[in-house]
């Protein structure tokens, strides 16, 4: 950079609702500082809108304004500028490797145009795309200016601030400003101290520097004075001071290393979700939000919409609720299938699913789409489901339902996606009583109707045990880990009147929109164990869990709750009238494709090592997180050693339902990974070969025998069509077996 001179961008915004900018580098010659070139162009009548970072912004009127100086025909055009230099330039300067087209102006000042495409392009997409912050869940966007909208009256382009901004692009003199007044507790480290030193000696010793000052009056026998009273005011700030130059130097330096990290950084982008789904954006969706705490209508009332549309999707939290619905739309009359990552009922003639929220295809048109615990799309882990579901469902009407905690958030979307929202508030059908004499630790205080939930597997036996043997009730039990139909079978058990099955058991898994009937919630405990330790359930889950007992329509429409024991009770009771907190952030998580376009840019790198660098590098915007992945991660390391899975294989294996804590799933998930492709050795195909052998022989034996005495061979025959699939599959690519077999046995003559 010459001597004396700044360099620093005029960002000028181009026409209101236009994208396109004109982008300037701008050097000031003879101005002693930013400053005095603001005072030029305020000198000059031209209005400079606002500063950004160490840049300065001016509104569209100024860009005319210079361009009619300049006498450009076309402001915003970088080339009719340069083209300018043959009528007004006094003369050009050659700095560096770039090119400089030099302007006379007024007085004795001027200004420099520089074309910096590459240079510019950089900084675009830090200024444009706002000021980012590192956190856990990738970066986001602190502050972002938006052309358009926030254009005033005045043409002045409107910075909107959601944080901090970084040093980065902040003006040195407004961040020198800044630093005087601050108050400095960062303590350097003696050798830092010493290198500060080093450099202020040289400095202090230099005959230039000495020269230059005198030109601000600063004498030569107070310059070795200035100097080391500003080392001692740079040495405390030093890091802020040096940063805006360090990034300037690297903008220079390093153009070709921070394209590439910018174009990785690209292919993670995360931001404006709501445009990965044009089709749905080219729709005008209608969006109902059924909004109020547990037991007061919300699904009931979205689902006779459901059940009157011609084609409706309704989308569950749960495999227990998508089968509830299921069971009672078809018990109605409107055949619907079910759709989970496990089960496929097609229902013939049907037009309606009932399925769970992962399962959603944007792919399909809906007249009526049911997205029910829609405030799940703050969920840490599945919250990105919800998210999409809402962006992404083609249905010209959403019924959403939900607490009050993200209809905020919902109004915010629909805002950005255009659709149109109606609110409709519901509140509960019965109040929810608290039982304050609790069940005093004693599991005989055990009432028919009553659920006692607890947190874990080994736990819930021993309650029914306990209740079974010291109380006439028998217990139903309902926890995670049991499959779908047993879960079912034994919810229908405890339903039904006609039994002796009284008593429900179960854990969380019991907790979102279900209909039982539940007389009363008995929480054994309020804690939960976290994979780590034990934490306190969250206020809104206690709520929901308790918003089981008294469901209208059930046995008991008027419903209670308490704990076992009575230390519990004023945590129950705290939860219960906790108001519901307003949800900021809504999860999100990148498809398949999204993935193998950053993972382009990252050939060589492991799956769980390019999850962990995309979350690293991700942009996302300030009302998204990227929801956590560690249990894919842990999957993806497991899988790391088996060769041969392609990107998708991983991706789609890595999300497989299983328990990761459970080492038999992890085990079992390993095999069906490792021959999910064909075989890779020799006695892998030998395995295949003998597996085909025995389901052969069942068949045979099938035919040999009268029918049912070999009940399995329907699926025996598919096994056996799809083993030898894979040995066709294993042979087309057995170069290996060659190899082996020459190396074995040279004699043989291959
Ligand atoms: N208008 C109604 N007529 C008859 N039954 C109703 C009506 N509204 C709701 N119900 C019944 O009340 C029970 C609770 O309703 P619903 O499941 O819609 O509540 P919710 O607000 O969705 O609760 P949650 O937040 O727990 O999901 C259900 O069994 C439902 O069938
Ligand atoms: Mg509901």
């Amino acid at each position: 950079m010459a001597r004396g001179q700044l360099a620093f961008l005029l960002r000028m915004c181009a026409s209101k609702n236009s994208i396109s900018r004109a982008k300037f580098l701008v050097r000031t010659q003879n101005f002693v500082s930013l400053r005095e070139f603001d005072n030029w162009v305020l000198g000059n009548k031209y209005c400079c809108a606002s500063s950004y970072g160490g840049y300065r912004q001016f509104s569209t009127k100024f860009v005319d304004l210079f361009a009619s100086e300049f006498g450009s025909k076309n402001p915003r055009d970088v080339g009719t500028y340069k083209s300018v230099d043959e009528r007004t330039s006094s003369s050009s300067i050659q700095d560096g490797d770039e090119k400089s087209n030099e302007y006379s102006c007024s007085s004795n000042s001027s200004v420099t145009v520089v074309e910096s495409v590459e240079f510019e392009d950089v900084l675009e997409n830090r200024v444009e795309g706002g000021i980012c912050e590192v956190n856990e869940g990738g970066i986001t966007d602190l502050t972002r200016v938006t052309v358009g909208e926030e254009n005033n009256s005045e043409g002045v382009l409107l910075k909107e601030k959601v944080g901090k901004v970084n040093v980065a692009f902040r003006d040195p003199i407004e961040l020198y400003q800044e630093l005087c007044n601050a108050q400095n507790k960062d303590k350097l480290k003696r050798s830092d101290w010493q290198t500060i030193q080093d450099v202020f000696f040289c400095f202090g010793k230099s005959g230039w520097a000495a020269n230059q000052a005198l030109a601000v009056y600063i004498g030569m026998s107070f310059f070795p004075t200035a100097v080391s009273k500003f080392c001692d005011f740079f040495s405390k700030r030093s890091v802020k001071f040096l940063f805006p130059i360090f990034v300037e130097y690297c903008i220079e330096e390093f153009p070709g290393e921070i394209r590439r990290f910018k174009s990785m950084i690209e292919s993670a982008d995360l931001t404006k979700p709501h445009t990965w789904f044009p089709f749905a954006r080219a729709m005008k969706r209608k969006i109902i939000y059924h909004c109020g705490p547990t037991n007061s209508g919300k699904t009931y009332n979205a689902l006779q919409r459901f059940m009157e549309a011609k084609k409706g999707i309704y989308c569950s939290p749960l495999r227990l609720l998508a089968m509830e619905v299921f069971d009672k739309v078809n018990a109605l009359g409107v055949y619907c299938s079910l759709l989970t990552g496990q089960e496929k009922k097609k229902v013939p003639f049907s037009n309606h699913v009932a399925c769970t929220v992962e399962m959603v295809s944007s792919d399909e048109l809906y007249d009526v789409a049911v997205i029910d615990e829609i405030q799940m799309m703050a969920d840490p882990y599945r919250g990105y489901a919800w998210t999409r579901a809402l962006l992404g469902l083609k249905a010209d009407e959403i019924h959403l339902c939900g607490d009050p905690s993200v209809l905020n958030i919902v109004r915010m979307i629909c805002l950005e996606t255009g659709d149109e929202l109606y609110e409709q508030h519901y509140d509960r059908f019965k109040p929810l009583v608290v039982e304050a004499k609790t069940l005093l630790g004693d599991l005989r205080n055990v009432l028919s109707g009553d659920c006692i939930v607890a947190f874990s597997r080994r736990e819930i036996f021993e309650f029914k045990m306990a209740i079974e043997k010291y109380t006439k009730h028998r217990c139903c039990v309902i926890y995670g880990a049991l499959p779908p139909e047993t879960r079912r079978q034994q919810a229908s058990l405890f339903n039904d009147q006609d039994n002796e099955f009284d008593v429900l058991v179960a854990s969380d898994a019991v907790g979102m929109g279900l209909n039982l009937n539940i007389k009363r919630v008995v929480f054994n405990t309020l804690s939960k164990y976290n994979g780590d330790k034990n934490v306190p359930v969250p206020a809104s889950q206690v709520k929901q869990i308790a918003g089981r007992a008294g469901r209208r329509g059930s046995r008991y429409p008027e419903g209670l709750t308490t704990t076992l024991q009575l230390e519990d009770l004023d945590y129950l009771i705290e939860c219960l009238k906790q108001p519901f907190d307003e949800v900021k952030k809504m999860g999100l998580f990148p498809f398949f494709e999204q993935v193998e376009l950053f993972a382009g840019k990252l050939p060589n790198v492991s799956f769980s090592r390019l999850l962990e660098k995309f979350s690293e590098n991700c942009r996302l915007d300030g009302s998204y997180f990227l929801c956590k992945h560690d249990h894919i991660k842990k999957i993806a390391n497991m899988l790391e050693k088996i060769q041969g899975l392609s990107l998708e294989d991983r991706f789609y294996f890595c999300f497989a339902p299983v328990n990761i804590r459970d080492p038999k799933a992890m085990h079992h998930l390993l095999r069906f990974a490792s021959v999910y492709r064909s075989a890779k050795n020799d006695e892998e195909l030998l395995d295949l070969e003998s597996k085909h052998q025995v389901l052969s022989a069942y068949l045979w034996l099938s035919n040999q025998f009268k029918e049912g005495s070999f009940p399995y061979a329907k699926k025996v025959e598919a096994m056996a069509t799809d083993i030898a699939e894979l040995l066709g599959q294993s042979l087309v690519k057995a170069c290996w077996k060659l190899i082996e077999l020459l190396l074995i046995e040279p004699c043989m003559g291959f």
